[in-house]
């Protein structure tokens, strides 16, 4: 199919409010997961802009135009870049579809949410005005003591490519909200809207500096970020490969982290269900959006025994109807995956599954008619044991795991069978068993009756190998602020601790 009437913008990188090519001159290929092409490409930093971009953030926060402004003040440039993003969001939807192979409708999503978080997060702006200074009464006559928050320096926020301006939001606009400076590292898989979000910047006058975008590969531009003296604070989303090396890397300097790391969610489907139906289009939406690459996908099915032949059968029917297509194409509910690397990596799942024993109910393979493309039919697996990889380890692709269970307590074990602990979903009309499982599940989001509805007044991250930290709500908020106690002494009388000469 031929790119449709959208202009991939040739970008450099987003530093001091200037477009600026990389020191080394380096650009990275775009190639379209729907087509194979080359299609573009952006700009490759290295540590030499990475020094840069942190002199013009540090200077941002010295300025007065940045460094001294009241929330209220950054929340008119938050509201200002929301609108922009409203403006331009078919087109940008349409970029981020070519880009990463997400459907146009899911992007076209993305694009509302992303222009939505900037509207929060204003509104958290203004907030923090009052609450920026907040008096401690200690009830002593002799002291008089309060307590700030402001923004704790400059930011590095580094961000994946299943939601490429979405992930990026959800730091950058708590971060601009504290009044940090940031410089937002997209991944190299996925930066064309993030590399337009610096042309909106520019566009409503953000002051120089406050925000600086640099697209390049993880260990280039991403890895001097982490180990720069001068940057404050390091947010992550990505793998737990990364996480690690993130991680490892900031404690050599002390430096605070937060880390959202995918994980492999179970959704728990009891026999009490009134209406099958609805719980089979849940299980689907919450294993296959976005192809399965979203780091609270439900990839788990545990399912209990009495109904599962029943329900198997219903999910074999509803993925009949799922259009795999080009992600342009209207009504397309499955894209390609975003890269070979990701399509040879979820093959590769597939088929180590198929060799230690388990069956492939359906799926498992590119399909027939997409013949250039990154596509993976939605598979469903089933007689999987819980030695098994595709059982333990994140495929990020379109790959529900089936097993099956007869007792609550069973159920519970095997949900809780992961050595991560982002989401867990449960499927039942009894409230009370609703309640016992939200209190077992060993992760940092519940969802009841329903699978990845996602809203930003909420705290959003996970617990054991999933990370630590939260995005979106007032915590994401967080984040980005320093606490300082400020004590003061307000008696004439002596502290009289030594003896007076
Ligand atoms: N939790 C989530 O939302 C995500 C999970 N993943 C998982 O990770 C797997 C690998 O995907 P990748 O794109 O390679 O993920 P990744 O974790 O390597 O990439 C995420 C970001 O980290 C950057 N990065 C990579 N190495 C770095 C380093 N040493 N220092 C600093 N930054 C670095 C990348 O450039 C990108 O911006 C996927 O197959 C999937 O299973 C991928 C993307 C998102
Ligand atoms: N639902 C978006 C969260 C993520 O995949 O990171
Ligand atoms: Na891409």
């Amino acid at each position: 199919m031929a790119i449709p009437n959208v202009r991939i913008p040739s970008r450099q990188l987003y530093i001091d409010g200037e477009w600026r090519e990389p020191v080394k001159k380096n650009r990275i290929p775009i190639i379209s997961p729907a087509t194979e092409e080359t299609i573009g490409d952006i700009p490759a930093a290295t540590e030499e802009d990475v020094d840069i971009a942190v002199e013009a953030a540090r200077r941002a926060l010295g300025r007065d135009d940045w460094g001294s402004t009241t929330g209220a003040q950054r929340a008119k440039y938050l509201r200002a870049i929301a609108a922009k993003i409203l403006e331009r969001k078919s087109e940008l939807a349409k970029l981020e579809s070519l880009d990463c192979g997400k459907t146009l409708f899911e992007a076209a999503w993305d694009m509302d949410d992303v222009a939505a978080c900037f509207e929060y997060y204003a509104d958290l702006a203004e907030a923090l005005d009052s609450k920026r200074k907040t008096p401690v009464d200690l009830h002593l006559d002799s002291f008089k003591t309060y307590v700030l928050r402001e923004p704790i320096g400059v930011v590095g926020l580094i961000t994946p490519w299943n939601y490429p301006l979405l992930m990026a939001t959800w730091k950058v606009a708590p971060a601009l909200a504290a009044g940090c400076a940031a410089i937002l590292k997209p991944s190299e898989l996925a930066s064309i809207t993030c590399l337009e979000l610096g042309e909106i910047c520019r566009e409503v006058g953000l002051p120089p500096g406050a925000l600086n975008i640099l697209t390049g590969l993880g260990p280039e531009a991403g890895a001097p970020l982490v180990s720069h003296p001068h940057v404050d604070k390091i947010a992550f989303t990505g793998s737990g490969a990364t996480g690690v090396k993130i991680m490892t890397a900031a404690a050599q300097l002390v430096k605070p982290v937060t880390l959202e790391l995918g994980g492999k969610s179970p959704i728990v489907v009891f026999d009490d269900i009134d209406n099958l139906d609805l719980v089979v289009e849940w299980t689907l939406f919450g294993c296959f959006a976005n192809a399965g690459q979203v780091c609270s996908a439900t990839s788990r099915l545990i399912l209990q025994e009495s109904i599962a032949s029943e329900f198997l059968e219903r999910l074999l029917l509803w993925i009949k109807n799922i259009k795999i297509s080009d992600p342009l194409e209207e009504d397309c509910k499955l894209g390609p995956v975003v890269s070979s690397g990701q399509y040879e990596k979820v093959l590769k799942f597939i088929s180590k599954a198929k060799d230690e024993g388990a069956t492939i109910l359906c799926g498992g393979e590119r399909p027939q008619h997409m013949k250039k493309g990154y596509y993976v039919q939605p598979t469903i697996i089933t007689d999987i044991n819980t030695s098994m990889e595709i059982w333990k380890e994140e495929v990020f692709g379109p790959v529900l795991c089936v097993k099956t269970f007869k007792t609550e307590e069973e159920a519970i074990e095997l949900a809780n069978d992961t050595k991560y602990g982002l989401a867990s979903a449960i499927m039942s009309k009894d409230l009370e068993r609703c309640e016992r499982f939200t209190k077992a599940f060993q992760t940092g989001i519940i969802w009841l009756n329903c699978s990845q509805p996602t809203f930003m007044q909420l705290p959003w991250g996970g617990r054991k190998r999933s990370g630590f930290g939260r995005d979106l709500g007032e915590w994401g908020l967080e984040n980005y602020l320093n606490i300082k106690q400020v004590t003061q002494y307000t008696s004439d009388e002596a502290w009289a601790f030594y003896k007076s000469p």
